[in-house]
């Protein structure tokens, strides 16, 4: 789909329109280098014309050091003006990206489930690389080189209407034909850029399963696959080098043929129509400074074809919808939380039921154990808690305040959820629980890791808080994981903490850790707890027994224990760590 003015104009006013002074001095720098570039050959023209009517030698000296002073002047001109373009870029480029991660995290889960992680990182980080050019360069650089050419023209036409008549005709061909050979070449550039992308997709996929691929014993496979799309990528680069090989010689041969018709021209002129030798000579220095702003020309209109692709898919990922809106309330209160839900339905696909018909009451600072088969909905309804999406029907409310109008920052502070995977940061163990709030301060961080029992894991760190977490947390144990977990939702201190007990065994000792540590977070809270274990239920005051999304048993925990009918009181019977498996 070809992308529209309008885009490209709101792209550039959205992200240039603040550094303004910054574009303006790059549109000065870049106007100088235009200038300085016409005026050069205009005094060459004087010092040879001066030089040839034997003008005196100090004039010819301060003509030189005039010209030689540009020249300078021109080059650190032009070194101003790549830095400021690089900084333009840069902020430019950084804000965006900022922009659609802050877009990304707020979408809501829906959207996350249809897009994986590595689009979007191709889209934060890939599409807008690729248009760090379009934002320097590509729109000032393509006026300031089409400014140069027609100042060049004008400046021949001034020079000689003939002249001038002759390199305009000559520079619109060239433009075309250049065009037309880069044509050639662009599908082989693409294609080497589609074997390159696989490639290191490959190796991605493969590095981020190393441990899998080395106890398979697949290690060997692996490297034929990645000589086998080393040796695609060789051949598909090979073929665009020879490809541009032609391509470049047609090119010099068009500049060069650009070169001799300003040489014949201009000693046509000087022979029979009275031309100083000056003037030949501006008329070749115009002619071979036409050159560069032709290629660029047709370099930077191919740019920014190829960059419309990524122009159009960030500009739709910015258009994306947040389905989860922002409410306007902010007045939940600091302590328990009230927790109810009328007549809760949702589904993820239209049709498919996955909740159905929830009622739920919960006084501040009791604790409701969730419980039911694998596939019930438990975790479906403590996503809705948190607003990763909204019911279909029915409402939730926290201390009577419907969760859809208040604000998520709110909502997000006073519901402090843990999951059974828990997202550890490649980051210090600082930022993993503070989670980047520098508001909070180390020693709230350290009494954290204390109170959840966390003190003698902290102790064998080599640089205390500063540790860095090695990614994806692989050099944690399942238990300190959901510990550490913990202890960021503990320094958020919520109104209501939601846990999803870790299904898998853990041993003795952690599994005494976890338990204290829940009791600690629980208290003076409200919770909901996924429950797999009878010691976690048996700190419920309520039980939840979900089957298919529906309700099939909710009370008292005693009451539904002293009933030999209730279903709660079969599973303690037949044992809940089994019956729930
Ligand atoms: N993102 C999703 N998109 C579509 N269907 C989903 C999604 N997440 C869960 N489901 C489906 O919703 C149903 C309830 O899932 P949910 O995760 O709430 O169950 P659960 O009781 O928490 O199970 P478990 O104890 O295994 O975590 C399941 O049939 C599941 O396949």
């Amino acid at each position: 789909m070809p992308v529209s003015l309008d885009t490209y104009r709101h792209l550039l006013l959205t992200y240039l329109k603040p550094q303004w002074p910054r574009v303006v001095l790059l549109i000065l720098l870049l106007a100088g280098t235009i200038g300085i570039s016409l005026i050069n050959p205009l005094i060459l023209r004087a010092f040879v014309d001066g030089a040839s009517s034997q003008r005196a030698l100090a004039d010819l000296i301060t003509i030189a050091i005039f010209f030689l002073v540009l020249s300078i002047v021109r080059q650190i001109i032009a070194i101003a003006e790549a830095y400021v373009a690089t900084d333009v870029a840069l902020l430019a480029t950084n804000a965006l990206r900022a922009d659609l991660m802050l877009h990304c995290l707020q979408l809501d889960s829906t959207f996350h489930t249809i897009h994986a992680p590595g689009e979007l990182i191709e889209r934060v980080d890939g599409d807008v690389t690729s248009l760090s050019n379009f934002f320097s360069r590509m729109v000032i650089a393509l006026f300031g080189n089409l400014l140069l050419l027609l100042g060049v023209l004008i400046l021949l036409f001034l020079v000689d209407w003939r002249v001038g008549l002759t390199l305009t005709i000559f520079a619109l061909i060239a433009l075309v034909m250049i065009n037309r050979l880069h044509g050639l070449a662009t599908p082989h550039w693409e294609a080497e850029r589609q074997a390159s992308a696989e490639l290191f997709g490959f190796l991605e996929e493969r590095l981020n399963g190393t441990e899998d691929v080395r106890s398979s014993g697949a290690t060997l496979y692996m490297l034929q696959g990645l000589s086998r799309y080393a040796r695609q990528h060789l051949c598909k680069l090979r073929m665009a080098i020879m490809i541009n090989f032609p391509t470049w010689g047609t090119v010099t041969f068009v500049n060069a043929l650009g070169r001799v018709l300003a040489l014949l021209l201009g000693a046509y002129l000087y022979w029979y129509a009275g031309m100083s030798a000056g003037t030949a000579l501006l008329i070749f220095i115009y002619a071979n400074t036409m050159t560069t702003p032709i290629e660029q020309i047709v370099d930077q209109l191919r740019e920014l074809q190829q960059s419309a692709g990524s122009i159009q898919r960030v500009a739709t990922l910015l258009e994306e919808p947040q389905t989860i809106a922002d409410g306007p309330r902010t007045d939940l209160p600091s302590s328990a939380l009230a927790v109810a839900c009328e007549d809760v339905s949702f589904s993820y696909t239209e049709g498919v039921p996955v909740l159905r018909h929830i009622q739920l009451q919960l006084e501040p600072g009791s604790v409701l154990g969730l419980l039911g088969r694998t596939g019930s909905g438990k975790s479906t309804l403590t996503k809705l808690l948190a607003r990763l999406y909204d019911p279909v029907s029915g409402s939730i409310c926290l201390n009577g305040i419907d969760i859809r109008s208040l604000s998520l920052d709110t909502l997000h502070e006073r519901v402090g959820i843990v999951t059974q995977e828990v997202h550890i940061l490649h980051a210090s163990v600082r930022d993993n629980l503070t989670l980047f709030d520098s508001t909070i301060k180390d020693t709230q961080v350290l009494a954290a890791l204390q109170t959840l029992g966390l003190q003698h894991w902290y102790q064998s760190l080599e640089d205390g808080l500063d540790t860095v977490l090695a990614p994806g947390g692989s050099g944690l144990s399942a238990g300190e994981a959901q510990l550490l977990a913990f202890a960021r939702v503990f320094l958020r201190d919520p109104g209501l903490v939601i846990l999803d007990e870790a299904s898998s065994r853990l041993d003795p000792a952690t599994e005494r850790l976890l338990e204290q540590a829940i009791d600690t977070l629980l208290k003076g809270r409200t919770g909901i707890i996924i429950a797999h274990r009878l010691s976690t239920v048996q700190r419920a005051d309520h039980i939840m027994i979900l089957e298919q999304g529906e309700c099939r048993e909710y009370g008292v925990r005693q009451d539904l224990a002293c009933d030999p009918e209730s279903h709660f009181a079969q599973l303690l019977r037949i044992g809940l760590e089994e019956a729930l498996a």
